[in-house]
């Protein structure tokens, strides 16, 4: 499991000619803690998550400063094959995350990817499987999915290989209340496994699981006391 990670001094921008959206981020979130992110439609929540998974710079491009480090070890020189393997997304609309004919296979796409042995492959999606408790739904379309279920197949697919850190980046809007508060148990489950998460959230309910909650608001991030986002 990975230590912490360390954002320093981060600024990002889509154009080098506008105004930065995040001006001069520091975070520290250590193994085992769950940070929410709240903030404003707009306010850049997303953009420090795409910095954070790395797919800022190597999907989305754009212009960033300062850095993001993993136990001391830059993003930059980590491959995207080990980073995906250290950091799972799960994002709002799980249909930009769902390509595959069942859910089975949507689950077992990360860890065939790696080669990971048939045996292998098998546990994870039982174990993954009844871990967001989506068993019934194994051999269907994602597709033919309602947008809660959906959400739970990319969890579960993004669980298949088991990332020390994980981003919901408000991942639990479509979820039903009782689908949200099982998925709210969940996330304390991965934080006892010593997995690091990070949370951005509208629904302040969901606030509760958290450690700590930040406020992004014009390009900072600081604790957030309750005031108006
Ligand atoms: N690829 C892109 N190119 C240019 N601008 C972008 C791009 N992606 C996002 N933006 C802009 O950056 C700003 C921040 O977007 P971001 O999605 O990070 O905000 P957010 O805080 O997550 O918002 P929300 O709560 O609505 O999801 C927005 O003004 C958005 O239009």
């Amino acid at each position: 499991m990975i230590k912490k990670i360390e954002v320093k001094n981060l600024y990002f921008g889509f154009k080098k000619s506008e105004e930065k959206l995040l001006k001069g981020i520091d975070l520290t979130v250590q193994r085992g803690e769950i940070i929410a992110i709240v903030g404003l439609s707009g306010s850049g929540k997303s953009t420090l998550c795409a910095l954070i998974s790395g797919v800022i710079p190597r999907i989305k491009q754009g212009d960033a400063q300062g850095e993001i480090l993993i136990d001391g070890t830059s993003l930059k020189e980590l491959s995207m094959p080990h980073l995906v393997k250290k950091v799972g997304v799960i994002f709002q609309n799980p249909d930009t995350q769902l390509f595959s004919p069942t859910v089975e296979d949507e689950i077992a796409f990360g860890p065939e990817n790696f080669g990971l042995p048939r045996e292998e492959i098998g546990k994870r999606i039982s174990e993954v499987i009844n871990k967001v408790g989506i068993k019934k739904h194994r051999f269907k379309n994602p597709k033919m999915l309602s947008g809660g279920e959906k959400q739970l197949v990319a969890l579960a697919s993004v669980l298949s290989l088991k990332p020390d850190i994980l981003i919901f980046d408000e991942a639990l809007s479509q979820l039903d209340l009782y689908e949200k508060n099982k998925i709210l148990d969940l996330i304390k489950t991965l934080k006892a496994e010593g997995k690091t998460i990070i949370m951005v959230e509208h629904d302040f309910d969901n606030l509760k699981v958290a450690d700590r909650v930040m406020l992004l608001k014009n390009g900072k991030l600081s604790d957030f006391r309750g005031e108006t986002l």
